[in-house]
């Protein structure tokens, strides 16, 4: 369940009334998600029927908000399929709902593709390229909230819960990552906003088309290549079954990649630094599990996903991820 804030009607209510949404019909509590209390909404306006989803912050504050709000707002404005945040007559996109902040954004349709296939992954890639294109121009700037430096001060506050070769495995992941932040091939890197966490379960699809990414409440400024890696550490591995759980699965990586490069093709730096962004990708979301698994701000707020598919992930990136990218790159279809 993610409904942390009971949120009465008559509030929600008032807050559609201020964004010029309409009357509020039904107001239905979310089952999924970790991070926020998310709720549907319906309303009529003009005799027409309008859904948008109404999210509490309960992580996030009043100062982090309007980036990712904003960006949003920009890349909706690019055509890219994002829900748009509704503002007030002021303009305000981040509103207040029982001293939490708030914001009501469009409902996209359809539903996640947790089994994805080639043509899912085909639309993601490209879609993911389009994005960073689309977000060059975005004036705001915040970085990667569980980039490099939350890894560096996050692997100590873990790592007594762990088992030694758990730890031996952290430490010696977050020494390479620290190497690999400090080289100029890092430095080179194309960066811009990124969404950081482009797993199934924030992209919508309806009948095989894509309709849109949403939860861009870990974006930030970072390598787009890392926000590559992230999406092939998820749409492109095995879920499930313990015997082949965070396998790399090439012909979805294949598929994702490839469209991608359609867009927009990878840097030498890019190409060169893939292996090693697909490890940090691994860490960043095992570190984030185990952390969350460990060490709960409150434990009836917080519905942890599973550490140990991530530890899976990277340790199989940390081992193959060399040969794996340079088999992915040295295609015919995306050879420079
Ligand atoms: N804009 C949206 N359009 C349609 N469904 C949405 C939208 N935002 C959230 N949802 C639904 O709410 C669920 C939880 O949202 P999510 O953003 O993943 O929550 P959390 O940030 O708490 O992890 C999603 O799985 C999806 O079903
Ligand atoms: N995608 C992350 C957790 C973030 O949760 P979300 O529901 O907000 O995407 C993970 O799988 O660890």
């Amino acid at each position: 369940m993610a409904v942390y804030t009971e949120i009465p009607f008559a509030d929600a209510a008032a807050l559609l009334e201020r964004l010029n949404l309409g009357t509020l019909t039904d107001l239905r509590g979310i089952q999924g998600g970790i991070e926020n209390t998310n709720y549907f909404v319906t309303s009529e306006k003009d005799g027409a029927t309008h859904e948008h989803v109404l999210t509490v912050f309960e992580r996030l504050g009043f100062d982090q908000l309007p980036y990712y709000l904003h960006l949003m707002k920009h890349l909706a404005g690019h055509g890219i399929p994002v829900p748009a945040p509704a503002a007030d007559a002021s303009g305000e996109v981040m509103h207040r709902l029982l001293g939490k902040p708030a914001a009501v954004v469009d409902k996209l349709r359809g539903h996640s593709e947790l089994v994805p296939t080639v043509r899912h992954n085909e639309a993601v890639g490209a879609m993911l390229a389009r994005l960073h294109l689309a977000g060059r121009d975005f004036a705001m700037s915040q970085p990667n909230l569980r980039g490099l430096a939350w890894w560096n001060d996050t692997v100590p506050v873990v790592m007594p819960h762990l088992e030694d070769s758990q730890r031996q495995l952290l430490q010696s992941e977050l020494a390479h990552q620290n190497h690999i932040a400090s080289t100029p091939a890092y430095a080179a890197l194309p960066r811009g906003p990124v969404h950081a966490d482009l797993f199934r379960d924030n992209v919508m699809f309806e009948d095989g088309t894509l309709t849109g990414f949403f939860d861009f409440y870990f974006a930030g400024n970072d390598t787009w290549l890392f926000d590559l890696a992230v999406c092939l550490n998820d749409w492109a591995v095995s879920h499930g079954d313990p015997a082949i759980d965070g396998e790399h699965q090439p012909e979805l990586a294949q598929a994702m990649l490839t469209a991608y490069q359609r867009v927009r093709p990878l840097s030498a730096a890019e190409r060169s630094l893939l292996p090693a962004m697909l490890r940090a990708a691994g860490l960043r979301f095992w570190l984030s599990r185990l952390w969350d698994w460990h060490l709960p701000r409150d434990a009836a707020m917080l519905q942890p996903h599973d550490p140990t598919h991530f530890e899976r992930v990277l340790r199989a990136r940390a081992t193959e991820a060399r040969n794996l990218a340079i088999t992915l790159l040295e295609e015919p279809a995306l050879a420079a």
